[in-house]
């Protein structure tokens, strides 16, 4: 793609209207295919993405290179973008987040200076947990408050996704009340950021109103996140169903690809940005050019 010469001196940041915060999401996008992306093509993809005003991305993760192949040169990746953080005061600050799925991961993150965020996936599903970390939900609880502390010292904001957050396919009992706790517990252990995420896509834009409505009542609406997952035909009346009950911070991918290679065969896309970010008034720049090219490293790499 040509478009501008990357700039960090671009202000407004678009990516962060006072109270809006955009997550775009290569990592999910990528992190299901089966044949390496190369390395290059990965960085040229980020740069565009950065050139397009995406302030806050999701770019990778420090999990297993078994469970998650594609994703094993996140430190390389990581190498050769432009540093997130301002070097004068009218820069803008970026985010860039990664994946990590134990103690061993963070600190994997730790050692990397651009990575501003780590994204633990917590879910309220006993059984996406232990097949997306290996670990129960008993043991996930105080292995949070470690990733806390370990997040803290590292001086990496930590987010959680609260995975299956409107409901699992799992057939385990499930009520808006369970995602409500499961978010008040990561508060009361300091976490602050949390994104509701619907892991498998299964939410009708009513289910994401309620539970966003009640989060919203009870939280308030600052730091906290929905990442959803649709057919493209839903996505954006679940976007907007979230805004209207009062969500600011969105997250999706181009192309309205990708999702967990853990999550079963319900799996869809992610909210498809091109869409979303302009029935939400993001102007993000290029994204019918940006869509194409994530839709084909999806066709490539399969
Ligand atoms: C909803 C979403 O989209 S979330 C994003 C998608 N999901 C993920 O990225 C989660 C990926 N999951 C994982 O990486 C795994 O489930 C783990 C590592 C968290 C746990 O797996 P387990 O098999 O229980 O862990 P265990 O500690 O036994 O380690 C397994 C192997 O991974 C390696 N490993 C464990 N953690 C890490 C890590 N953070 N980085 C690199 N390698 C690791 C171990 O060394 C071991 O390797 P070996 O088989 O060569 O000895």
């Amino acid at each position: 793609m040509r478009g501008r010469p990357y700039n960090p001196r671009m202000t407004p940041s678009p990516g962060v209207h006072s109270r809006w915060t955009y997550v775009e999401c290569p990592r999910d996008s990528w992190q299901g295919l089966h044949r390496p992306i190369p390395l290059q093509s990965k960085i040229d993809y980020l740069l565009a993405l950065l050139e397009a005003g995406f302030t806050h991305l999701d770019l990778g993760s420090f999990v297993s290179p078994k469970a998650v192949p594609q994703l094993a040169d996140t430190g390389q990746v990581l190498a050769a973008l432009p540093s997130p953080r301002p070097g004068r005061a009218d820069e803008e600050t970026r985010d860039y987040l990664c994946i990590i799925a134990n103690a061993r991961g963070l600190e994997s993150a730790a050692q990397e200076e651009k990575v501003t965020s780590v994204g633990y996936p917590l879910s309220v599903s006993d059984a996406f947990q232990r097949r997306n970390t290996g670990k129960s939900l008993e043991e996930s609880w105080p292995l949070l408050a470690e990733l806390r502390a370990l997040a803290s010292e590292a001086d990496k904001r930590l987010v959680v996704y609260l995975s299956m957050g409107f409901g699992n396919p799992d057939g385990e009992p499930w009520a808006v009340q369970t995602s409500l706790d499961a978010v008040a517990r990561c508060r009361d252990l300091g976490v602050s950021d949390v994104a509701l995420a619907d892991t498998v896509g299964r939410a009708s834009p009513e289910l994401v109103a309620e539970v966003c409505r009640a989060a919203v009542a009870r939280f308030g609406p600052d730091k906290l996140g929905v990442h959803l997952h649709a057919r493209s035909e839903q996505a954006v009346a679940l976007a907007l169903a979230a805004r209207d009950a009062g969500i600011r911070w969105f997250e999706g991918a181009l192309g309205g690809v990708g999702g967990c290679p853990f999550a079963g065969d319900t799996l869809v896309g992610n909210l498809p940005t091109e869409q979303i970010a302009p029935a939400l008034g993001l102007p993000f720049e290029n994204l019918s050019v940006l869509a194409e090219r994530a839709r084909a490293l999806q066709y490539d790499y399969a």
